[in-house]
């Protein structure tokens, strides 16, 4: 299968259990789309899919190369913003402008990183992740702190990189228009509540309800 695929994935973070037996597939053009409440695990599940974290259990295949796009910007803050993204795309084979046009980011290209705005340096972050060639895009929150014009810029480029055979993954508490995306909803349940018991010092896990691509 091309793409990335979790099978049967556990997760524990800080000695806790945050979700086991997570499957589901993403294959070129399609996307997920991962909700839950605060602190469930969606970061969490994003840095499984990019390799930076370690499932507890279970496999985590990819074929392809992968973006993230988080809280940090992964830019040089002393560069101008045209030169930190070329750092990403021109050890990827990227294409500078392409995220700077998606993004509406070009008239900023001279501007230090540093000197950006706080939804500027959200942009420019996800503008990394364009300009770069990878086929899979992590996004955790990418909406976060994006008027609505470059929210709708975002879920413009989002459905090119779709149409183009490219996969996205994304966690987010904000409505992202990503046409026929895999719901991943992240639950937590607490076992002692369900069992009568109380107090213990516990693991706390999750029940995940997908759209038919989770087979736990
Ligand atoms: N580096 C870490 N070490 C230990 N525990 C961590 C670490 N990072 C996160 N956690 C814990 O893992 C749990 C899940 O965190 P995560 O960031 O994945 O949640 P989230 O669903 O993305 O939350 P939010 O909606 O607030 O962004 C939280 O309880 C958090 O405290």
């Amino acid at each position: 299968m091309s793409g990335i695929r979790f099978h049967d994935v556990g997760c524990i973070r800080g000695g806790r259990l945050l979700f086991e037996g997570l499957s589901f597939a993403l294959t070129p053009g399609e996307a997920g789309l991962v909700t839950g409440p605060n602190g469930v695990g969606k970061s969490s599940l994003l840095r499984l899919a990019a390799g930076l974290l370690e499932p507890r259990a279970g496999v985590i295949a990819r074929t392809d190369r992968v973006a993230l796009a988080d809280e940090n910007a992964a830019l040089d803050r002393e560069a101008t913003l045209g030169a930190a993204l070329g750092f990403w795309a021109g050890f990827e084979g990227g294409d500078v402008a392409r995220g700077l046009d998606a993004m509406g980011l070009a008239h900023l290209a001279a501007i230090p990183v540093r000197m950006l705005s706080t939804g500027q340096r959200k942009r420019a972050t996800l503008a990394r992740v364009i300009a770069g060639n990878a086929p899979i895009w992590l996004l955790d929150e990418p909406g976060n702190g994006l008027d609505a014009d470059s929210l709708a810029r975002l879920e413009t480029a989002i459905a090119a990189h779709r149409a183009g055979g490219g996969i996205v993954l994304a966690a987010s508490h904000q409505p992202l228009g990503m046409a026929g995306a895999i719901l991943l909803d992240i639950k937590p349940f607490v076992p002692s509540a369900v069992e009568g018991r109380g107090g213990e010092d516990k693991p706390v896990s999750t029940t995940l309800d997908t759209n038919g691509y989770f087979d736990a």
